[in-house]
């Protein structure tokens, strides 16, 4: 009872996440790229960098390995998948989460996240198997729904540089081209078990449309990796060295279309806005 009167309400018991890992009953294998969290207070904070309006009646989890996070993600979602590779983990997280999975809140989605069809979900919310952090993030990215998910540092930053900074690229542009980009936090290798190699970065994407036109996405893309080959090059060789990957059957057509501050400029300078009014003209006048 408290000083008011009113009933103690404990708190939801979250699971300790070396108890979960030493109930999973077999050690992280880096090989497979998993490389579980260990800190509470990380993993307590990774659902509150969803945006505060974001949908939680549907949460996604790429990768749930011991559960640490899946648990969190059932204490603020309605309901979540998660999607589980190893079937040693996944079997733990039915046998973990068996309540979860009878009252119809929990889906473990047995295989390769690459290679499953996706649900349809309000949010993701994933500490990823590095390996195939571009691959996935990019079937993620196009639903167009809220992200948070944990890369590797360099990575993560990479996706959210912005031009001039010596990160940016064409993982840059490609990813902010869906939705704003925020490193939210820089996770230290100690957090986790096994330890990586490297830093982590926790990453939100909170989705938009981008201020700017593109008729053709994937000629878009193709032209901005292709500058992107080149960026010690001015914009101008760039486009001309690179028509087998950006496509254009006349890169010369676009060289003579284009301004002179734009052709005289590196891929690294250029924002995303000018890599669409460029590439809307190189659609036009030389593909
Ligand atoms: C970095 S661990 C994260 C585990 C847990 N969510 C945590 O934070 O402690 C990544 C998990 O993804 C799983 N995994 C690796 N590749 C996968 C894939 N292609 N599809 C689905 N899961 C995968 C691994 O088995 C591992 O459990």
């Amino acid at each position: 009872m408290t000083s008011d009167g009113s009933e103690q309400v404990p708190e939801a018991a979250t699971r300790d996440p070396d108890a979960l890992i030493r109930r999973a009953g077999v050690r992280g294998d880096p090989n497979r790229d998993q490389h579980f969290l260990i800190d509470d207070r990380v993993v307590d904070r990774i659902p509150t960098y969803l945006p505060a309006d974001a949908d939680r009646s549907h949460v996604l989890e790429i990768g749930g390995g011991p559960g640490v996070l899946t648990d969190r993600l059932l204490a603020v979602a309605d309901r979540v998948t998660v999607v589980e590779q190893d079937r040693s983990f996944a079997d733990h997280l039915r046998r973990e989460f068996a309540d979860a999975i009878a009252a119809d809140r929990l889906t473990v989605l047995e295989g390769d996240a690459l290679e499953l069809e996706l649900p349809e979900f309000t949010a993701c919310v994933s500490n990823l198997p590095y390996g195939i952090s571009s691959e996935i993030s990019f079937r993620l990215l196009p639903r167009g729904k809220p992200l948070v998910l944990m890369f590797q540092k360099e990575f993560g930053e990479r996706m959210a540089a912005e031009s001039g900074t010596s990160e940016y690229g064409r993982l840059s542009v490609s990813a902010q081209h869906y939705g704003d980009v925020e490193v939210c936090e820089i996770v230290p290798r100690e957090a986790f078990d096994p330890k990586p190699a490297v830093q982590s970065a926790i990453v939100r994407i909170t989705p938009r449309a981008p201020d700017y036109e593109v008729d053709d996405e994937e000629f878009f893309f193709d032209f901005v990796k292709a500058l992107f080959t080149q960026r010690r090059k001015t914009i101008r060789n760039g486009i001309r060295n690179t028509p087998h990957i950006s496509g254009l059957s006349d890169p010369e057509a676009v060289v003579e279309a284009a301004d002179e501050d734009v052709l005289r400029k590196r891929a690294g300078n250029m924002s995303p806005e000018a890599f669409a009014e460029l590439a809307q003209l190189a659609a036009s006048v030389g593909v």
